[in-house]
């Protein structure tokens, strides 16, 4: 995990306007923490192969953006199927970065057992990365014992959140405002939701747009092809069942970086 990354201060002052405030005071006068959806697609918009295969999309361009604003965020979210298929480290591999962001697994019904061995655990050790909080739908008295003093040797915990039951798949879900709402009570005062596609998409429900603050998306200049992890949210339909475009971004700016693209914009007006 020797990787050393560098972000130039041009390109960052490009993104400066799209990221949460670095002042605290105004971080502390949120009610919930500053959420930016942002990951990388293939022009099918794919974000792996296939469930399970780490796939690298970005350049070192935009992979270096990436880590950068991962040093401006508070915390870095990512469902488990992420986790499971990818061993992610979750941290920041910019050379003399300030802090480290706490990455946030999604993992309502406990898929993941986490084992010492685990990237996220190595680089805690390593003091260049910080332990995770796994949010899950699962009563306290229930959780694994030895996962539960694994988390807590590195710093890390379980975090209870209320969930509903999937009437589709049968398995617990959380709504948007629960999950908020319970990194806001850990002082997490801004959130990067990288993935993957289930998570993508289920933030993007238009009953959760209004708690998107900031969309940034790299396109890398590959098809993935038929198979892999789209970003394709539920359809919306007018009462006529005329479906309808779910989301629309607005405020857009473009950046060139290496041979990808980095999309900047807001689902606000
Ligand atoms: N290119 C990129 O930027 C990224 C690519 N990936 C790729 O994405 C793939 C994984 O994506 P997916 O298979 O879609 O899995 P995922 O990482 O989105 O996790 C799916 C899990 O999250 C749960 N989930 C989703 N919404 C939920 C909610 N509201 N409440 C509770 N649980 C919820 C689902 O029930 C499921 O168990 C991997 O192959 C990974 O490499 C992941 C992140 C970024
Ligand atoms: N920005 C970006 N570009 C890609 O090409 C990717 N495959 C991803 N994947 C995300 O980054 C996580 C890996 O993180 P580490 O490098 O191990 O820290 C992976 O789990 C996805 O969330 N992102």
């Amino acid at each position: 995990m020797s990787e050393q990354l560098t972000f130039p201060a041009e390109s960052a002052a490009l993104l400066e306007p799209r990221l949460p405030p670095k002042s605290d005071a105004t971080e502390a006068s949120r009610s919930r923490p500053f959420v930016t959806l942002t990951f990388a697609t293939s022009l099918d918009s794919s974000l792996s192969l296939s469930p399970g295969v780490r796939t690298r999309l970005s350049g070192p361009g935009s992979k270096a953006m990436t880590h950068y604003l991962r040093t401006r965020h508070s915390a870095i979210l990512v469902g488990v199927s992420t986790v499971l298929a990818d061993d992610p480290a979750l941290n920041c591999r910019i050379a003399g970065t300030p802090s480290q962001p706490r990455p946030i697994v999604i993992d309502a019904n406990l898929r993941w057992t986490p084992r010492h061995s685990d990237k996220v655990f190595e680089v805690c050790r390593n003091g260049i990365g910080l332990a995770p909080f796994i949010l899950t739908g699962v009563d306290e008295s229930s959780l694994p014992r030895g996962s539960v003093e694994l988390l807590h040797e590195h710093g890390g915990k379980y975090i209870h959140i209320p969930a509903s039951r999937s009437q589709s798949t049968d398995r617990l879900r959380f709504d948007w405002n629960d999950i908020l709402a319970a990194l806001q009570a850990e002082g997490l005062s801004s959130v990067m939701v990288e993935g993957g596609g289930q998570i993508i998409n289920s933030l993007l429900d238009p009953a959760y747009h209004d708690l998107i603050d900031s969309v940034i998306v790299t396109i890398a200049p590959t098809w993935l092809g038929q198979g892999g992890v789209v970003v394709s949210p539920d359809r919306v339909t007018d009462t006529a069942g005329v479906p309808l475009p779910v989301a629309r971004l607005s405020h857009v700016s473009w950046h060139p970086f290496g041979e990808d693209v980095v999309l900047c914009g807001t689902l606000r007006q």
